[in-house]
C-alpha cells in the first residue's frame, strides 16, 4: 500500500522529529536523496549542466544544498534566484563547492533543471517570476525533477491554478503527498520518487492510500475446493433498456470475467435477447413489469446502466435499495437516485460509481469544482450521502467515511471511451457479490479494471468490450506480481 499525507500533516511530523535533531538535519538528509535521484537521471554527473531554480522558502534551501552536492562532484550547477532572498546558508554552501548564481536564459543550456520554487509552502497560484520561470523549465528541452512538490501543484489537494511545472521526477521528502498521487497534480508530478528522512514513526493515519498489485491480490477472493457456483457469489444485474441494450451487455461481461460464480441478468425484451446472444452463460429474466420478485437468490445487485431514467428505473431502485444486500449503483439508476435522495437511506453497503457530472447532480454541486479537487468532493459525497463512493476520471479515487481515500494508480487515457463504466460496474458488482466490502470491491475493480484497459490498449485506441476481454490477463498480471 503506498500512502499519502496532506502538507498540515508532514508539517507537523516534522514538527516532531525536528525537536529531537541539530538544525538542518532533515534539509541534510533531504538534499542528499535529491542529489542521488538527479545522478541517477544524469548518469555522467562530472561535467553535466545543472539549473536549479530557486525559490525564497526551505524547498529552495533543498535545491541549493543538492546543487551543493552535485557541484562537488564536478557537476556546473548555476542557479536562478527567483525570490526577493534565498536559504542564505544553502546560497552560501553552492557558492563555496563552485556553483554560481544564473540568469533565465540558464535553463536553454541545461542537462537537468531542478525545480526548487515552492513546496508545500505554496499558496494559490503562482506569482511572477515564479510563474513564467516555471513555464520555460517546461519548454526547456532538459528534464525536469520537482524538490518535493511541483512548484504551482497544491500538494494537499493536486490543484494546479494557473502556471505549474511538469516533471519528469518528482523527488519527495519524508512522505508522498496527496497531490501527487490525484490528477491534475499527479499528472505534473512524473515519478514519484521517496525520500526517508525519518519521518515514518511521526507520521499519522494517511490522508490516502493507493493500492499496488500485491494488495489487490491478497484481498481478491480466491475460489477455493468446495466453491460452487452459489457459494462464490450471485450477482443480479438491472441494467439496459429497449433503447441501451449495450450497457446490459458489457455490465454483464464485466460481472462474469470478475469472479462471479452465476450472474443473473434481468430487464425487457430488447436486452434480455442481445445479453443472451452475448453471455450464454447468464441466467436470464425477462421483465415485463419492474420487479425483482421472480430474478432468483442474489448476493449482490448492480443497478443502472442504460436502465432509463423514468418510472421503471426509480420501481426498480426502490425495490434493490430495499433490500438488506449490497448494491453497486451506476449511471441513470444515479440520476433516479439524484431525485430522490431518500432511497440511499438504508443499512446495507451501496457503491456508487459517478463521473464528475453525476457526482454534481447528486451532491449539487459544480462539475468543475469536483474535477478540480476530486478527492474532497469524494470524501464529502461519501460522509454526507452515507455510502461508498467511487469517483470516476482521470484519476479515479475511491472514498468511504472514514478511512483513507483510495487513489486508483492504474488506467489510461483510453479508458475514456463509452461503455467502459459498464464493465467496471461489472467487474465492481461481482466482487460486491463474492463478499468483498464496498470499499475493497470499488478498488480492487477500480484497479483491475484500469489494469485492463492499459493491457487492452497497449497505445491505441479501445472498445468498452476490449476492456472485458482483457480482464483475465489484468487478473493474472496481478496474480503473477507483475502489475
Ligand atoms: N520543514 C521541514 O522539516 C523540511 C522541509 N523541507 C523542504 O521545505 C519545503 C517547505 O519549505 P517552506 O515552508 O519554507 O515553504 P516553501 O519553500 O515551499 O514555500 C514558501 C515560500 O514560497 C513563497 N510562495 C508561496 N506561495 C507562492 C506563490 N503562489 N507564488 C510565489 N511564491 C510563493 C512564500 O512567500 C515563501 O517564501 C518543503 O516543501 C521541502 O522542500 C525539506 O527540507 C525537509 C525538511
Ligand atoms: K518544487
Amino acid at each position: 500500500m503506498r500512502t499519502a499525507y496532506t502538507a498540515d500533516q508532514i508539517r507537523a511530523a516534522e514538527h516532531v522529529l525536528m525537536a529531537g535533531l541539530p538544525p538542518g538535519t532533515l534539509m541534510q538528509r533531504a538534499a542528499a536523496g535529491l542529489a542521488a535521484a538527479c545522478a541517477g537521471l544524469l548518469g555522467r554527473v562530472y561535467g553535466s549542466r545543472v539549473v536549479l531554480l530557486v525559490g525564497s522558502g526551505d524547498n529552495g534551501g533543498d535545491a541549493l544544498y543538492a546543487g551543493e552536492r552535485l557541484a562537488r562532484r564536478g557537476a556546473r550547477v548555476e542557479a536562478i534566484l527567483a525570490g526577493s532572498r534565498a536559504h542564505e546558508a544553502g546560497l552560501a554552501a553552492l557558492l563555496r563547492a563552485g556553483g554560481r548564481v544564473a540568469g533565465p536564459g540558464a535553463l536553454t543550456r541545461a542537462d537537468l533543471i531542478m525545480d526548487g520554487l515552492v513546496g508545500i509552502g505554496v499558496s494559490g497560484a503562482l506569482r511572477e517570476p515564479y510563474a513564467g520561470l516555471a513555464e520555460e523549465a517546461n519548454a526547456a528541452r532538459a528534464p525536469v525533477v520537482a524538490v518535493d512538490v511541483p512548484s504551482g501543484v497544491d500538494a494537499s489537494t493536486g490543484r494546479v491554478q494557473g502556471a505549474a511545472v511538469r516533471a519528469l521526477v518528482t523527488v519527495t521528502m519524508g512522505a508522498v503527498k496527496t497531490g501527487l498521487l490525484v490528477d491534475p497534480g499527479a499528472g505534473h508530478a512524473g515519478r514519484v520518487e521517496l525520500v526517508d528522512i525519518g519521518l515514518g514513526p511521526c507520521l499519522p493515519d494517511p490522508d490516502v492510500a493507493a493500492l499496488t498489485g500485491g494488495d489487490v491480490d491478497d484481498l481478491l477472493p480466491r475460489p477455493g475446493k468446495e466453491s460452487d457456483k452459489y457459494r462464490r457469489g450471485v450477482l443480479g444485474v438491472l441494467a439496459g433498456s429497449d433503447l441501451y441494450t449495450g450497457a446490459a451487455v458489457l455490465a454483464v461481461g464485466g460481472a462474469l470475467r470478475a469472479g462471479a460464480g452465476m450472474v443473473r441478468y434481468a430487464g425487457p425484451a430488447e436486452p434480455v435477447a442481445q445479453v443472451r446472444a452475448a453471455w450464454p452463460e447468464a441466467v436470464i429474466t425477462l421483465l415485463d413489469r419492474p420487479s425483482i420478485k421472480d430474478v432468483g437468490r442474489v448476493q449482490a445487485w448492480v443497478l443502472g446502466p442504460g436502465l432509463g431514467t423514468g418510472d421503471w428505473a426509480h420501481e426498480l431502485a426502490a425495490q434493490v435499495l430495499g433490500t438488506g444486500l449490497p448494491v453497486l449503483v451506476d449511471a441513470d439508476g444515479l440520476t433516479v437516485v439524484a431525485r430522490d435522495r431518500s432511497l440511499l437511506r438504508r443499512a446495507a453497503p451501496t457503491l456508487i460509481t459517478p463521473h464528475a457530472g453525476e457526482l454534481a447532480r447528486l451532491i449539487r454541486a459544480e462539475r468543475a469544482d469536483i474535477e478540480a479537487a476530486r478527492l474532497q468532493h469524494a470524501r464529502a459525497a461519501a460522509a454526507e450521502l452515507g455510502v461508498t463512493v467511487l469517483l470516476k476520471g482521470s484519476t479515479t479515487v475511491v472514498a468511504e467515511e472514514p478511512r483513507p481515500v483510495r487513489v486508483n494508480p492504474t488506467g489510461t487515457s483510453w479508458l475514456a471511451t463509452g461503455g467502459t463504466g459498464d464493465v467496471l460496474s461489472g467487474v465492481a458488482g461481482a466482487l460486491l457479490a463474492q463478499g468483498l466490502g464496498a470499499y475493497d470491491a470499488g478498488s480492487c475493480a477500480a484497479y483491475l479494471h484500469g489494469l485492463a484497459g492499459r493491457l487492452a490498449a497497449d497505445g491505441a485506441p479501445l472498445a468498452a468490450a476490449d476492456v472485458a476481454t482483457a480482464l483475465p490477463a489484468a487478473f493474472r498480471a496481478v496474480a503473477a506480481g507483475g502489475a
